[in-house]
Order: C-alpha cells, then structure tokens, then sequence
C-alpha cells in the first residue's frame, strides 16, 4: 500500500492508495478513530452499489460499525440540492449524530455530494473517500465538496475535508471504457499543469493506462494525487495557486452546465476545455506545440476534442460568466506558458474566448 498526505495542520489525511486495499478498510477506520457507537452514512450510486456495495458493508459490518446505506441514481443529475436533501432526511432518520461519519463509495459525483452532506449535517461532521473511478484521484483530495445549480455547476458548496481517502485500484476494473478514457482528463491535467515528464510519461504509456495495466495505474493515480496534494497543501481555499487545478474547467464547466449535466462528461468536457485553453494560449503568443501537442496527446488517450456542435456559444458565454474565477467584469483562464507549465490570466478578451470557441467546434 502506498501512502501521500495532504498536509493541512490539523486538518492533515492521508491517501492510501493499492489494489485490493478494501479489505484494510476496518483496520483502517480503527487507526483514524472513525466512530463506531453512531451510525456511518454510506453513499453510493447505484452502478457502483451492484458491484463494491455488498463487500464494503459486509467488512464494516462484521468490523463492529454501525452502517445506513443509501444509493442515489448514478449520473452528474444526482450533484443536486434535491439529491442533498433526501440525504439529509435520511440522516436525520437514521439518527446520524456529532459523532457520525458519511462515507463516499463511487466516483466524483457521489464523493462531491456525500462530502457536502457531511460538510453540512449538524454544521460538519466526519467524512471518508472510497474513490472508484480514476477521475475520483482528483475530486476525493482537497475538499471540495458541492452541487450543481441549472445554471452553473459546483456553486454551491463547501471547503471539507476527509478523514482520509481509501484508493483501492481493484475496483477501477469494472469502470466502463468510457469512463476510464474521462478520468484520464483529469490524470494529465495534473501532467499539463505541473509536470512535463509526467505528460511524456502518460503519453508514452497510454495504451497501458487505457487497458488499466495495474503498475502504469498505480503509478499514474500515485503521481496525480501527489501533484493535487502539493497544491491543496500550499492553498486549501484557493486564494491564488490552487485555481491552477482548473486549467480546462472554465470553458469545461459552461459546456456541463449549457449541456444541463446530461450526455458529456466532466472529464470530456474538460479535455475540450484543456484544448480551449491550449488555443487561447497561441492566440496569447505562446508557440503553437502548446495546442498541437494537448490535442495530440488528449485524442491518443481517446478523449474528445471538438466542442459539440448542438451547443450554442451564446450561452456557453453566459455560462462561463458564472464561472467561481469571475473577477471584476473579467473571465480567469489558466493558460498554458508550456508543456508542463500554466499561469494564472485573466488577460483574455471575450472576442478571443468567443473565436476559440467557434474553432473548437471545427477541431478534428
Ligand atoms: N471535488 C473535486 O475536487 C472534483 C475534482 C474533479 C471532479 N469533480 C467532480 O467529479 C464528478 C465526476 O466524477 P466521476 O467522473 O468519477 O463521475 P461519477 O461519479 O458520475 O462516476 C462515473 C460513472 O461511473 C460509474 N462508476 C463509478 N465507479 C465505478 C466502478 N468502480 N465500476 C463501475 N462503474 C463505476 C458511476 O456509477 C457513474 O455512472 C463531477 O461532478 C466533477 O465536477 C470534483
Ligand atoms: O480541486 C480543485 O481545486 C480543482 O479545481 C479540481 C477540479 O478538477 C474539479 O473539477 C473541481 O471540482 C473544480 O472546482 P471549482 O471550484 O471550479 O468548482
Ligand atoms: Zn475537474
């Protein structure tokens, strides 16, 4: 088992990362005091739930835990304040208390909403991660925790953080094709942000990383959860640094939200808006390998590149008004400077955001 820690002072967690880890999960609960004497809240989808459900139960049960479960329908419709208050009802009725834990089995969406329930239910109680998808080495560090709102996704939400994030990489191996190719997004995006060798690694690997190889995984999952744990680490509430981990999301979230949460992916849409960002890059005056090599580089790991064309730009503009890094009348975008490399701009005209976007829909 591999071990990072997100350091945080008091609010400092580990990540623990290996295959077949599930089956430490009671020793590990003792170790970080994880309450038996009030109930833990289990969320999960019900994808997730038909393969990993009875296992997770079953070892907490016979661990002396007392455990409600609950599954909610799997999708990015399920990030809801509806979804949030059925959980908070079936908290209250199953008389989760101070003391009480919610563990988040599944993937981003199931840990975003879990974890805002958590952050929320009697002002904050105790949260645990058991990330199941690969996009989930993202959403299950840092603590950010929400739901979407119709007109812009992830506005309402909290800074919470897990008592630790339990990574078992056997359970990557039901995850659907599509899936695995959406999580990738998120894996180079730490590579494009930070780390050039990491991003030549994922491109030399990637036939690997697609067939779930079990060393190019872990070593992959390892290195992006220790680029994402460095960052959180030196700005948990992103005044500054942390928005670094957003390269892609401020076109990627508008296309989620003009999409209504239905048909594209987050990582999907994130890798169309890392080649959004790559582009308004070269329109910047950054060389031109910026956009070619991100595009090149996203479309061998079997990721989208072109904007849809069924969605209208007019509102993608709007939507991406909404967007958290809206500053003072100006969009923030993180720009790529090089392969490996970003900087924080809102330099950007809404001219050229509009030009980059009309080009992303004739991207081949
Ligand atoms: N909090 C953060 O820092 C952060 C970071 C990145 C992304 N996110 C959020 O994460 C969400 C996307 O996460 P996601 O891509 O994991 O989506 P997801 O949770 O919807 O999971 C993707 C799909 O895979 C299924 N699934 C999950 N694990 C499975 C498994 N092991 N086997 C079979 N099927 C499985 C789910 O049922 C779902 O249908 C978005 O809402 C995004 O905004 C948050
Ligand atoms: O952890 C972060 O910070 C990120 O930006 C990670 C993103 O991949 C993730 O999608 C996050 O939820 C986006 O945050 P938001 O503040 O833009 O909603
Ligand atoms: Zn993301």
């Amino acid at each position: 088992m591999m071990e990072l820690k997100v350091d945080l002072g008091e609010r400092s967690y580990p990540i623990y990362i290996g295959e077949g880890i599930l089956d430490d999960i009671v020793d590990l609960f003792n170790k970080h005091r994880i309450s038996k004497l009030s109930p833990i809240l289990l969320v999960t989808d019900d994808q997730v739930a038909e393969f990993h459900l009875d296992k997770v139960l079953e070892l907490l049960l016979k661990g002396g835990f007392q455990v409600v479960s609950s599954i909610i329908p799997a999708g990015e419709k399920s990030k809801s304040i509806a979804q949030f208050e059925d959980l908070i009802t079936v908290a209250i009725e199953s008389g989760l208390d101070r003391k009480s834990t919610v563990v988040a089995l599944g993937g981003g969406v199931v840990g975003d909403l879990a974890g805002y329930v958590a952050a929320s239910y009697m002002r904050g109680i105790a949260f645990v991660q058991i990330p199941t998808t690969i996009l989930a080495h993202d959403s299950s560090v840092g603590g950010k925790v929400a739901v979407n709102h119709p007109l812009a996704k992830n506005i309402i939400g909290a800074f919470h953080q897990p008592e630790l994030v339990l990574y078992d990489i056997a359970t990557l191996r039901t995850l659907p094709e599509r899936q695995i190719k959406a999580g990738l997004s998120e894996v180079i995006k730490h590579g494009f942000i930070r780390d050039a060798d990491f991003v030549a690694w994922i491109d030399h690997n990637a036939y690997k990383l697609l067939e779930l190889d079990s060393e190019a995984l872990e070593f992959a999952l390892y290195h992006g959860c220790r680029i994402k744990s460095i960052i959180v680490s030196q700005d948990e509430r992103e005044n500054n640094l942390r928005a670094i981990l957003n390269l892609g999301h401020t076109i990627g979230h508008a296309l989620e939200a003009v999409a209504k949460y239905n048909g594209l992916l987050h990582g999907e849409a994130i890798s169309i808006g890392m080649v959004g960002a790559a582009r308004l890059s070269v329109l910047l005056g950054n060389p031109e390998h910026i956009y070619t090599e991100t595009k090149r580089i996203l479309r061998k790991l079997g990721l989208p590149i072109q904007l849809p064309k069924q969605l209208d730009i007019d509102e993608i503009m709007v939507a991406m008004m909404h967007d958290k890094k809206f500053d003072s009348g100006r969009m923030t975008f993180i720009i790529p400077t090089e392969i490996g490399e970003v900087e924080i701009s809102n330099q950007v005209t809404l001219e050229q955001v509009s030009q980059v976007l009309e080009q992303l829909k004739q991207e081949e």
